[in-house]
Order: C-alpha cells, then sequence, then structure tokens
C-alpha cells in the first residue's frame, strides 16, 4: 500500500526501531528561544553533556523581547533573566544565536524558513507548539517539551509515538478577500480544538497549491489549534522557488539533487488517510473568533452565537464562559464589535506578505480615533524588507505604530500587552483567556480583517472599506 507524505519522512528519519518500543528519529533542525531552553541546558550541565550537533541547532531571542527601545537594558527582570540565560547557554554550547539587534533576529519560525534551514523531508523540532509551521515546506515539524529538548540536543535523536494521518482536502478556489488565515479558522472550527488529536495533518487540494509559502505557514502553523501533532503541505514549484538561493539552502549540484529528492516527497496515489476532511473554498469568508479559544469562531457576517444553541453540553458551557469572559452578548452581529487595539504580528501572520496585504488597505487611510495599532515584523529581516518598500511609512502615517521585530503582543511576556477589558483583533494564533495580557480579549483575524478593523473601529473585512461584496461564509 502507498505511503503518505508523513510516513515516507517519518520512515526516512528512523534511526532505531524494536518491538514494543518508539521508533527513534533523526531530527535534522533543532530551533531553539529563550522560553523553553534553559532547563534543557541545565539538564546537560548536570550530566556533563555537550551539544551533540551544533551544527544543525540554532536559537534567537524572541518571546520576552522589547519591541520598542531595543538598545536600552531589558527592563522586566525575568525577560532579562530569559534573555541573558539563553546568550550563556549558546556560548557555553557553542550554539549559534541571533540576540536581539542582530540582523537574522526574529520570532523563530519566522527565522527558520526565511534563513533556509527548514528544508522539505526534514524533520524539525523545537520547545514550541507553533514549530508545525515548518510543515509548510514538507517537513515533519513539531514541537517538544523541555525534557524532549534536552533529549535533541543531547543525541540529535527522539524516541517519538506513532501518529495517525489526516488529509484536509481544500477543493476549488479562495473567494477575493479571503485568506489561508480564514481557511485555517474555519478548518479549526469544522474539526474543533481536539479534532486533530494524535494526527499529522496533510493539506492538500487546489486550493492549497495556489496558497504562496507565507500562506502555507499560516496553515501549518495553526494545526495545533486543533489539536494536531504537526501540519503538512507537499512541496512544489512555489516551496523551490522560496527555498532558492536563501542562505542555508543547497547550492549548484546539492541543490539539483536535492530536488530531485524533494520532488518524491508526496502522498503516493492510492495510499490511505485514516481520516479525510474536505473543504469547499467557495464556500468560504473572512473569519473571526468570538471566544476563548481558537475553534470558537464564525463568519465575520455572522452573529455572536447563542450558547444554548450548541448541542455538546461541554461546548454549550464553553461559549456561556467565553461569551462572559469576552463580554459579548448571543445575537450581537460580529461588525458590531468594537475595537481598541489592532495587532498586526506573530508566527501566524507576522510576514512580509501580510504587512503588504494590511499596508495595501491602510494606504491614504486613517486608524480609528480611539484605535492603538501595532504593527511587529516577524523578523528584523522582514522589516528591512517593509522598509525598502515603503510600507513603514504607510504604517505610520495611518496612525499605527511601527515595531522592532519579536512574538510582541501575541503573548503577554514581554511590554506588549492589552490591559484589563481592552478588546483586540490579533493576527496571532491564540485567543485563550488573558493570553495578551490579563483580562485582554482577543479576536483573531486575518492581516486583510486587522487593518479593515483599525480603519473602522470594529470588526470588519475589505469589502466594508469599499463597496465590493463578498460571501457571507458558512
Ligand atoms: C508561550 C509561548 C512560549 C509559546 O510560544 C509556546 C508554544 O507555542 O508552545 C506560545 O505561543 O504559546
Ligand atoms: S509569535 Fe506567538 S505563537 Fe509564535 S512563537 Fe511567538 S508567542 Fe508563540
Amino acid at each position: 500500500m502507498g505511503r503518505t507524505l508523513a510516513e515516507k519522512v517519518w520512515d526516512d528519519h528512523v534511526v532505531r526501531r524494536a518491538e514494543g518500543e518508539p521508533d527513534l528519529l533523526f531530527i535534522d533542525l533543532h530551533l531553539l528561544h529563550e522560553v523553553t531552553s534553559p532547563q534543557a541546558f541545565d539538564g546537560l550541565r548536570k550530566n556533563g553533556r555537550r551539544v551533540r550537533r551544533t551544527d544543525l541547532t540554532i536559537a534567537t531571542e524572541d518571546h520576552n523581547t522589547p519591541t520598542l527601545d531595543i538598545d536600552k537594558p531589558i527592563a522586566d527582570p525575568v525577560s532579562r533573566t530569559q534573555l541573558e540565560t539563553l546568550r550563556k547557554n549558546c556560548s557555553d554550547f557553542g550554539v549559534r544565536l541571533h540576540p536581539l539587534g542582530d540582523v537574522e533576529q526574529g520570532v523563530v519560525h519566522v527565522v527558520g524558513p526565511q534563513l533556509g534551514l527548514t528544508q522539505p523531508g526534514m524533520t524539525v523540532v523545537c520547545g514550541d507548539s507553533h514549530t508545525s509551521t515548518h510543515g509548510a515546506f514538507g517537513a515533519l515539524a513539531f514541537g517538544i517539551g523541555t525534557s524532549q529538548v534536552e533529549h535533541v540536543l543531547a543525541t540529535q535523536t527522539l524516541p517519538m509515538a506513532p501518529f495517525r494521518t489526516m488529509a484536509v482536502t481544500v477543493n476549488g478556489e479562495l473567494p477575493e478577500g479571503v485568506t489561508a488565515k480564514d481557511l485555517i479558522l474555519a478548518i479549526i472550527a469544522r474539526i474543533g480544538t481536539g479534532g486533530g488529536q494524535g494526527y499529522v495533518i496533510e493539506y492538500r487540494g487546489e486550493a492549497i497549491e495556489k496558497l504562496s509559502m507565507e500562506a502555507r505557514m499560516t496553515i501549518c502553523n495553526m494545526s495545533i489549534e486543533a489539536g494536531a501533532r504537526a501540519g503538512m503541505i507537499a512541496p512544489d514549484e512555489t516551496t523551490f522557488a522560496y527555498l532558492e538561493g536563501r542562505e542555508h539552502a543547497p547550492k549548484g549540484a546539492d541543490w539539483d539533487a536535492a530536488v530531485e529528492y524533494w520532488r518524491t516527497l508526496r502522498t503516493d496515489e492510492g495510499a490511505v488517510f485514516d481520516h479525510e476532511v474536505v473543504i469547499e473554498a467557495s464556500e468560504l469568508a473572512p473569519f473571526v473568533t468570538w471566544g476563548t479559544n481558537p475553534g470558537q469562531g464564525a463568519p465575520l457576517s455572522a452573529s455572536v452565537p447563542d450558547p444554548a444553541s450548541f448541542a455538546d453540553p461541554s461546548e454549550k458551557l464553553a461559549a456561556e464562559n467565553a461569551l462572559k469572559y469576552m463580554g459579548l452578548t448571543a445575537g450581537q452581529p460580529l461588525r458590531e464589535i468594537a475595537v481598541d487595539t489592532v495587532f498586526v504580528g506573530s508566527c501566524t501572520n507576522g510576514r512580509i506578505e501580510d504587512l503588504r496585504a494590511a499596508a495595501a488597505l491602510l494606504k491614504g487611510r486613517k486608524v480609528a480615533d480611539g484605535v492603538r495599532m501595532l504593527v511587529v515584523p516577524g523578523s528584523v529581516r522582514v522589516a528591512l524588507q517593509a522598509v525598502e518598500e515603503g510600507l513603514d511609512k504607510v504604517f505610520t502615517e495611518a496612525g499605527a505604530e511601527w515595531r522592532h521585530a519579536g512574538c510582541s503582543m501575541c503573548l503577554g511576556m514581554n511590554p506588549d500587552q492589552l490591559k484589563p477589558g481592552e478588546r483586540s483583533a490579533s493576527t496571532s494564533n491564540r485567543n485563550f483567556e488573558g493570553r495578551q495580557g490579563k483580562g485582554g480579549r482577543t479576536h483573531l483575524v486575518s492581516p486583510q480583517v486587522a487593518a479593515a478593523t483599525a480603519v473602522l473601529g470594529h470588526l470588519a473585512s475589505p469589502a466594508d472599506l469599499s463597496d465590493a461584496t463578498e460571501p457571507a461564509g458558512v
């Protein structure tokens, strides 16, 4: 029987297989950041171990870093300790580090692909659940815990329990104004935040093949929000074009050999997935979350749902609690929800394509009075590219704040936070209670919806900025 893409990559990395034991996989790329690496390095020290493959290991600073006054001492003592500890660990163990201020610094899941480190057919791990981002390249990429970070640092291998395979096939084409973010939010709403539990999801179909690499990264990034171990998209000409010439991508004859192998990384005809989901792209519309998990979302044209409409008792209770925390009323049109903050950034939507999309809508327009908009590039390279294209000027002239690269307001671990009761439209990936700051309320949106919302001051889409029409969505 044929094999799926995920099974092929897995099989190519088994270094030990024994009856009744998990396979031991070789890890091609290990990414580190300041939050989930300190204990792992301490474990190496305690056992007198070194980092087995420093050439396959790279670190960056992103979660605790400020996005303003980056040349000043880090004010917050916890953040300062996290960053100083990472710097000492990387120096002590000989691990490459791109620290705050370095031209290659940025959010770890933006930096890996941009350096050409993430490649088709690789196994990629990081102590971060959004490592699934790298599956956009046809890599088997997944988040790991601190003890697993230590195991990989020490051995460059990882014992892994087997996974099931799920195909999410998206037929047709995304309608105008409907983006990869709307698609992944709709998929999560469809299968639920636990629907992907134990699965590696392969996204397939015409609509997926038409996506850029940035859009594919947005999709794979949020696979974890459906509970999936990883998300993958088969590499193709779009992938190769993105990678060719990047710093760590193969060159010359190595490039040719690599592409020859990468072309084999496709699910075989006749291969059977454990589960299949089919989505009609034409039915989709701009999507926003109303609740406190990424699965509590709906088309922007809809209204806040009535918790009584949920048949499942746990979903009903979750909806009741969510509306309470979010300060929303059942039946309230989502377009009538006013926001005071808009955040464009994160490893979900902080790349140059995302900034271009937001800038295109903000050009010649103003951020609404009373709305604070932060635009935070996913990396310094993205920021430099944006400046070269004049996007920073578009944002500042519209009244938005143009910041330095980092995770920023995606999570409340650095100065960029919501105050209690503040409400944001955010291009990040999690809307949990307090995610962006204690008492903060988060609506997950695409960069396009974020920009339209910033201009109008309430959840809105590009169609609301003009007399364009858009599908209502399902
Ligand atoms: C909390 C932070 C370290 C993290 O990056 C962790 C994770 O994704 O696993 C997140 O976005 O939640
Ligand atoms: S941008 Fe957000 S989701 Fe991504 S790694 Fe940083 S904190 Fe995690």
